[in-house]
């Protein structure tokens, strides 16, 4: 496969130069209609997505992946046979290390900064980018998720894939984790700024006696997972208090839903097709808001932008508009560029944007009680390395 952006000059070693490699994690997607198969099986081959005992996994993941199939390929159809978050998300690292090259990291030293991506279930995957960012020769690596809100199923899968393909790839610099924002100002005053965009256009295109509500969509997870102690769903709810604070729209009718079920068991609600039919109901319209995807996908383009719209006029909704996802804004990648520069002096190995734990207790999924001992654990990786060497400091 061909990676413009990953495919970079060997390093020209300097001693007064640092460079950082800052590795973008996504879930990916497929890239053409043959891919949406082999996509749908790494998806639902991986044991934080499909939590059944190891020896049934390969069997029910591929039966899994092969249903799913048709439904999927009629959503990429839409695309035009594919995902387009490979494009976004290279934009978005092209942005952040334009920015941080420009704005430089610690006022003491000059640093070179180069983006990568590293997606979960398609191509570029964890073990490709691992190579390339070691021939680029980083003195020191920041795994950034492009999700808000961490959960097992995404940033803590992600972060296991890459630590592992490091490992493989002999990559050994220092690493850090950032494992959520989801609370982050600059995150939540970009993401307000935009809803603000999407709140104000559709106020004016909407008759003034019709309310109108926000619904703010949120993939769905499993209920099993969140019992277990996943935080996504609190993560979740943290987000939304925050943005709502900074909309500056007192008494606004709001709501936390999830969307984009897709296997049989119970999945958390209220679900957002319950959020539309309740918004019917009461004669409301809905602006929606994807509060999980920092860029736009197939769940965002073909669920938001097609399905609910379609259920939305038979459930008689009087208006449905639904608000960008964060792409490139310029407030979002100053927040994903403050993280990395907060992220770099924590001098933790996993660091939320605000450095500790933020989950209560009972998120006993929360990384920083679930996955540090693991990615120490490993040995010969370069989180491990790490968490010696602050050991040792
Ligand atoms: C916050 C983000 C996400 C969570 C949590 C998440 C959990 C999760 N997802 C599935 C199954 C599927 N997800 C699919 C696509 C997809 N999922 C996310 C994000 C989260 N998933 C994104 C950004 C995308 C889109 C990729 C793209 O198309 O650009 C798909 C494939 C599409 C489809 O078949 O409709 C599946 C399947 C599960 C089971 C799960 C938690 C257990
Ligand atoms: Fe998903
Ligand atoms: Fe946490």
């Amino acid at each position: 496969m061909d990676l413009p952006a990953q495919t970079v000059p060997a390093p020209a070693a300097s001693a007064s130069r640092k460079r950082l490699a800052v590795v973008l994690l996504n879930l990916g997607g497929p890239d053409a209609p043959e891919s949406i198969r082999p996509f749908l099986v790494n998806l639902f081959t991986d044991p934080a997505i499909l939590r059944v005992p190891g020896f049934i996994r390969p069997w029910l993941g591929r039966l899994i992946a092969w249903r799913r199939t048709r439904p999927a390929t009629e959503n990429y159809a839409i695309l035009g046979g594919k995902s387009p978050l490979l494009e976004l998300t290279i934009a978005q690292g092209q942005a952040l290390e334009a920015l941080l090259n420009k704005d430089g990291l610690n006022a003491d030293s000059v640093e070179e900064v180069k983006c990568f991506t590293a997606m979960r279930y398609w191509h570029p995957m964890s073990d490709e980018t691992a190579a390339a960012v070691k021939a680029w020769g980083p003195d020191e690596v920041i795994l950034l998720p492009l999700y808000p809100q961490y959960s097992t199923t995404t940033t803590g899968s992600s972060a296991l894939a890459w630590i592992k393909a490091a490992a493989r790839a002999k990559l050994e610099v220092p690493t850090t984790i950032i494992c959520c924002f989801h609370s982050h100002p600059g995150f939540a005053s970009s993401t307000a700024e935009i809803v603000r965009g999407a709140w104000d256009k559709a106020r004016s295109e909407l008759d003034p006696a019709i309310p109108l509500r926000v619904l703010f969509s949120a993939h769905g997870l499993p209920e099993s997972i969140v019992k277990a102690g996943d935080p996504y769903q609190w993560q979740v709810e943290q987000t939304v208090a925050g943005v709502v604070a900074r909309l500056d729209l007192p008494d606004l009718d709001h709501v936390v839903c999830f969307q984009s079920r897709v296997t049989p068991q119970k999945w958390i609600g209220p679900s957002t097709e319950d959020e539309l039919e309740r918004a019917g109901h009461d004669k409301v319209a809905v602006l929606v808001v994807p509060i999980a995807f920092t860029s736009e996908h197939s769940e965002t383009l073909v669920e938001l932008d097609v399905e609910y719209r379609e259920e939305a006029e038979k459930l008689h909704v009087p208006g449905y508009f639904r608000a960008p996802a964060q792409n490139s804004h310029p407030g979002f990648i100053g927040a994903l560029a403050d993280l990395v520069r907060h992220g770099r002096t924590s001098n933790r190995t996993l660091c939320s944007f605000a450095g500790p734990r933020q989950c209560p207790k009972n998120h006993k999924d929360c990384p920083h009680a679930a996955l540090i001992g693991r990615l120490e654990a490993m040995p010969g990786t370069p989180v491990e390395r790490t968490a010696r060497a602050r050991t040792a400091a």
